[in-house]
Parts: structure tokens; sequence; C-alpha cells
């Protein structure tokens, strides 16, 4: 099977000379739950902000579905954005918008720049974001105001709004890091089944090993901006744990 997703040699050095990103390649497949873990600094946020484009990288190639994302002319760089959801630590709502608008945003991607920046969505773009907050138990939330909502739940918001794009791929950077431990098993199943029903392929960082381990179909362990472990959760060893997060106590919280 094709991979979905290229990286070749990717590097990133941001102005100030912080080298993020070294040199970095793998391919991932189609359906494959890909979970990046490091300690702080180690480069994940950078390597999924690179895949977006929300980062420039400074050397190497990003290629999603065979086309160099990287090189792409903005008309083509608006299509391949569309088909990756990006789900964020912080959630990035706009707070003072209703959940429902907060999913359309979603649809930018799709819709008339004009009609977008007003706010102005199809029936059937409406009727989507509504089943796909039904989907995450939040369609009673529809009119309530983002910012009236729990972390859990504006974290499921976030996750709605991504799947408005009706992606090929979802990236999620550290999603559960700011959530209580219910929340945060309540977050990672529902991305996790999501992906399997959809057969999406998903890049998730995470800084718990054990929810890792417990979600992860493959785990790429990062240090100083180069990958160190390339494996089946099965083959991470407390020695390649403690080689990834340079200790012998790696950082844990409770996912039963
Ligand atoms: N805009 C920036 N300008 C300069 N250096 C940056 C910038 N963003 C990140 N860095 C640096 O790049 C390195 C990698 O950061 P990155 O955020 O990708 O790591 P991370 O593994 O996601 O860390 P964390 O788990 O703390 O989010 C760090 O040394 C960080 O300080």
């Amino acid at each position: 099977m094709e991979p979905v997703l290229k990286i070749e040699h990717l590097t990133k050095v941001y102005p100030d000379g912080t080298v993020a990103l070294s040199n970095t390649s793998f391919d991932v497949h189609p359906g494959e739950f890909v979970v990046v873990i490091g300690s702080s600094g180690a480069g994940k946020s950078t390597l999924l902000r690179c895949i977006n484009l929300l980062v420039e990288p400074t050397e190497g190639d990003v290629i999603f579905k065979g086309e160099k994302v990287n090189q792409s002319k903005s008309k083509q760089v608006k299509h391949i954005r569309r088909e990756i959801g990006m789900v964020f630590q912080n959630f990035n709502l706009i707070d003072r918008l209703s959940v429902l608008n907060n999913v359309l945003h979603g649809r930018l991607g799709y819709t008339n720049t004009i009609k977008g920046s007003l706010g102005i969505f199809n029936k059937k773009d409406i009727k989507e974001a509504e089943a796909i907050l039904e989907r995450v138990g939040l369609k009673q939330q529809k009119y309530k105001r983002a910012d009236e909502l729990s972390g859990g739940q504006m974290q499921r918001v976030g996750i709605s709004r991504a799947l408005a794009q009706m992606p090929r791929l979802i990236l999620a950077d550290e999603p559960i890091a700011s959530l209580d431990p219910a929340s945060s098993k309540n977050i990672m199943d529902h991305i996790y089944n999501i992906c399997q029903e959809d057969q999406l392929t998903a890049i998730v960082n995470l800084h718990q090993v054990d929810v890792a381990l417990k979600y992860a179909t493959r785990i790429i362990g990062m240090q100083h901006g180069q990958i160190i472990f390339d494996g089946h959760p099965s083959q991470l060893s407390d020695k390649v744990i403690d080689e990834i997060y340079d200790t012998k106590k790696p950082p844990l919280v409770n996912a039963q």
C-alpha cells in the first residue's frame, strides 16, 4: 500500500539557530495510529507543524498523497491542508462563537472565502457539523458559546472541527496535556475510535508513555530533533524509554 505521508530528510532550524528537526525521514501508511513521544523540546510539535505547513521546513520534503506539500502553490496548499485535520493542546477555539460555528470553521477550506468570512454556511454543512457533534456527545451543547464548555468538551469541539474538514490525516499535538485523567481517556477514546471507524490515519504527540502504549499501532521516539525509535509498541523496552527521555522515570498518567 502506498504511504499516505512521506517525510523526507526534514530539517527545521528556527531563526535563532535552534535545530528543532534534523534530517528526519519516515513513511506513514493508511490506517496507522502513530504516537510520537519524547521529552519537552524533542521536536514533536515542530514535526506536526511542518506537516501542515504551520511551520516552513528549512530542508527536506513533506509528501502527502504523492504531492509535495512544501512546494505547492497556495491554491494547492488549501486543498492539501483541508485533508489534514489538526487538534491542538489548547483547543484553538474561537471563544465568542457557538460550538456549532466553531465546528463549521472546519468547512472553511471548502467554502467560498467571502461567505466563510461572514460565517455563512450551507444547510448540508450545518447538518454534517451537527452529525459530528452528535458523534462526540455534544449535540445538546451546539448553541453554547465555546468558552462556556469544560476542557474535555472544548477538545471534543476541536476534534469535531478537524472532522468537519473530511480529513484523511489527523494530527493531534498533545491533545490531552491540558486535561484531567478522566477527560484524557475520553478524548483519546474518541480520537482512536473515530480513526478506526472512518479509516483515518493519525499522528498524535503525547508525553505519557502509558497512553501511547495503550492506543498506538506504532510509536516514534524523538530526541533532540531526531528519531531514535520507530516500531511496534511491544518493542518499546524500558531501556529504549530511558534513552528517549534520558531518565529512568518517564512521565505517567493513569489511563485505565
Ligand atoms: N518559534 C520558535 N523559535 C525558536 N525556537 C523554537 C520555536 N519553536 C520551538 N522552538 C524550539 O525548538 C525545539 C523543539 O521544540 P518543539 O516545540 O517542537 O518540541 P516538543 O517536543 O513539541 O516540546 P514540548 O513537548 O515541550 O511541546 C525546542 O528547543 C524549542 O525551544
